[in-house]
């Protein structure tokens, strides 16, 4: 069982306890955190151990028991993974490094801040028996479990993607824009395409980055210019065998992130968590090399399943990309309570056995 730490209890933090905690073969080893505020009290409340990140007292006057400090935590840890907020990470990583143990770092830091960056799909192999690993962010990670499977079945000339960001998460409440849209950033490329090709290194790739005022979900309008000629059929049937991609069906009549948010909670996914790229099945068109596609991309939830995968590969649980995948998304319930593309319901794998 491996005993996995959370430093940083907020919008990733609290999901990646969760998830660690319906795996097969891990256990939440505790929680760091700086105050004791409504997150901490639901920490408590799931019996997850509290550990100090900034000194015990608040804890102490809020009446919320503390297990220690967060040194505490890495050294009963096996592998920690850091979800405290951009820039912070790198600010740790010093800690980890002290107490040998190997920690998972978040899309917010500088790829500088671990061994390798990570995303299951393209790159598990990596990260096995690194030191550290940092989980690209949510963007990201949407981009690279697309372009996996492209750049493996028909080779990728070049990728022009805008980025439609959400301005901010449903708890932020000092962030915008609240009435307006932005070229968000304004230089071209924005972080997003540099960041992708810190997984693939030599993939052709512009972005441009837009902030609107919505809390639900970043919207990608994405054109591949591929290297062979595939049907529009053909990307299709692709798109649909990969598990952490949904081709969203036209007769559900999802119209946008809210409908989708909404239909995950009636099937009943924690904090109507959207772990899946949501890829409307009916922009998926091919023009001679030209692939279009629209995705909606859930930035709260995309990355948790890959910490999951990063844990695993970190500590050489399993060298297969294919059955940590697996065996995290029956465990966390990827798929699950939504339709295959031809309205059929998804299929969720047996275990992998290890
Ligand atoms: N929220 C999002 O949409 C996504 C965030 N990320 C990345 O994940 C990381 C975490 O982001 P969020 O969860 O959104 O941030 P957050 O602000 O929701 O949570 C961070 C938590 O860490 C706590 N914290 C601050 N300083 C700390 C310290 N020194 N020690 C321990 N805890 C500390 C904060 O109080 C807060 O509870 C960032 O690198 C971010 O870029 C990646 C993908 C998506
Ligand atoms: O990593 C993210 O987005 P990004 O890939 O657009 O930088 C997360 O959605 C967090 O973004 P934020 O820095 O706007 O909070």
């Amino acid at each position: 069982m491996l005993h996995v730490g959370i430093n940083g209890f907020g919008t990733i933090g609290k999901r990646v306890a969760d998830a660690v905690r319906v795996q097969p073969d891990m256990t939440v080893a505790g929680v760091a955190k700086r105050s004791p505020n409504f997150e901490a009290t639901i920490a408590d409340d799931r019996g997850y151990d509290l550990y100090a990140a900034d000194g015990r007292e608040p804890f102490d006057e809020a009446d919320l028991a503390t297990a220690g400090t967060v040194h505490d935590l890495i050294e009963t840890s096996d592998v920690v993974v850091d979800t405290t907020p951009s820039g912070v990470g790198a600010a740790n990583a010093p800690l980890y490094a002290e107490h040998d143990t190997p920690a998972i770092f978040q899309g917010g830091e500088d790829a500088d801040v671990a061994d390798v960056s990570f995303n299951a799909r393209a790159n598990y192999e990596n990260a096995v028996g690194a030191d550290t690993a940092r989980v690209v962010s949510c963007n990201t990670t949407g981009l690279s479990r697309l372009l996996a499977p492209l750049k493996e079945s028909y080779g990728v000339e070049k990728s022009r993607v805008t980025l439609v960001r959400r301005g901010a998460d449903p708890g932020q409440t000092g962030r915008g824009p609240i009435n307006d849209t932005l070229p968000d950033p304004v230089e071209i490329p924005s972080h997003h395409g540099p960041d992708v090709q810190t997984i693939f290194p030599d993939l052709d790739i512009d972005t441009m980055g837009m902030k609107v005022p919505t809390t639900q979900m970043h919207t990608h309008s994405v054109n591949v210019t591929l290297e062979s000629e595939p049907t529009t059929e053909e990307v299709t049937s692709l798109l649909t065998d990969e598990s952490r991609l949904f081709l969203i069906p036209k007769t559900l009549g999802i119209d946008g992130a809210g409908k989708l948010k909404e239909y995950t909670r009636d099937a009943g996914r924690p904090r109507g968590d959207v772990w899946e790229n949501c890829i409307w099945a009916e922009s998926i068109t091919v023009q001679g090399r030209d692939l279009y596609l629209f995705q909606a991309i859930h930035q709260e939830a995309d990355v948790v399943p890959e910490n999951i995968d990063a844990v695993r590969a970190l500590s050489e649980r399993t060298a297969s990309a294919e059955k940590s995948i697996r065996r995290t998304d029956e465990a966390l319930g990827v798929g699950r309570g939504l339709v295959e593309h031809d309205g059929s319901p998804q299929r969720v794998d047996s275990h992998a056995d290890d």
